[in-house]
């Protein structure tokens, strides 16, 4: 199974991977999370943020993740995924692929501004730090309109957005298991 953890900068994606990851885990389910941020610092940094660089970035996220999934490993893909076409190919592509949709107010997300971007993209024009392509502010993002999974990290805490997909994700292992179980 592959989940694909999308939303905006700061919405909440590594932390609830990660906690899922910690619970999956515990129960021994194995699990990888794949963060794009860190691909992209660790075997990517030939992409940019150009909408095409963004294709090339999931195509190769979602290839590694399939490996991953092939072999029985629960793999969550965080990334912003901003275009509706470059999640729709991950479902064409690959097997059992679920859209998470983590959601979160733009102004709650330029108040948390985890990273400072929030900040750089609303520096004035020519200013050496400014940000000029972040998604949600001076770039688009699409958001999912039928997503299999709907969190809003403002309106519900940690604890309960992990709750929230941790609860999805064992729910479709177990239909996925008695669709395999049935052939
Ligand atoms: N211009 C711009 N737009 C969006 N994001 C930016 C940008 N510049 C840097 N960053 C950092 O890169 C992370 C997003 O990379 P992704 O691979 O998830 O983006 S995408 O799916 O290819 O659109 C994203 O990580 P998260 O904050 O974890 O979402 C940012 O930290
Ligand atoms: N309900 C919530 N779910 C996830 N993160 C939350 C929530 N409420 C507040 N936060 C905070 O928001 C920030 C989200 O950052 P992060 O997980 O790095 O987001 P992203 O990976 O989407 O950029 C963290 O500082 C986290 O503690």
């Amino acid at each position: 199974m592959i989940i694909l953890l999308c939303g905006l900068s700061g919405a909440g994606k590594t932390t609830l991977a990660k906690k899922i990851k910690e619970n999956l885990n515990r129960v021994e389910i194995q699990t990888e999370v794949i963060d794009a941020d860190e691909y992209r610092q660790q075997l990517f940094p030939d992409l940019k943020y150009s909408k095409d660089d963004r294709f090339e970035n999931i195509r190769r996220l979602g290839f590694i993740a399939n490996k991953f999934s092939n072999l029985g490993i629960v793999t969550v893909i965080s990334a912003i995924m901003p275009y509706e076409a470059m999640r729709s190919q991950l479902i064409d592509n690959y097997d059992d692929v679920k859209v998470v949709y983590v959601d979160c107010p733009l102004p709650i997300l330029k108040a948390r501004d985890t990273k400072g971007l929030y900040h750089k993209a609303q520096l004035p024009d020519g200013h050496p730090e400014k940000v000029c392509n972040l998604t949600g502010v001076n770039d688009p993002f699409e958001a999912p309109v039928t997503p299999h999974l709907y969190i809003n990290t403002y309106t519900h805490n940690i604890t309960e957005c992990t709750g929230m997909l941790l609860t999805f994700i064992q729910q479709e292992r177990h239909l996925l298991n008695r669709r395999y179980i049935a052939c």
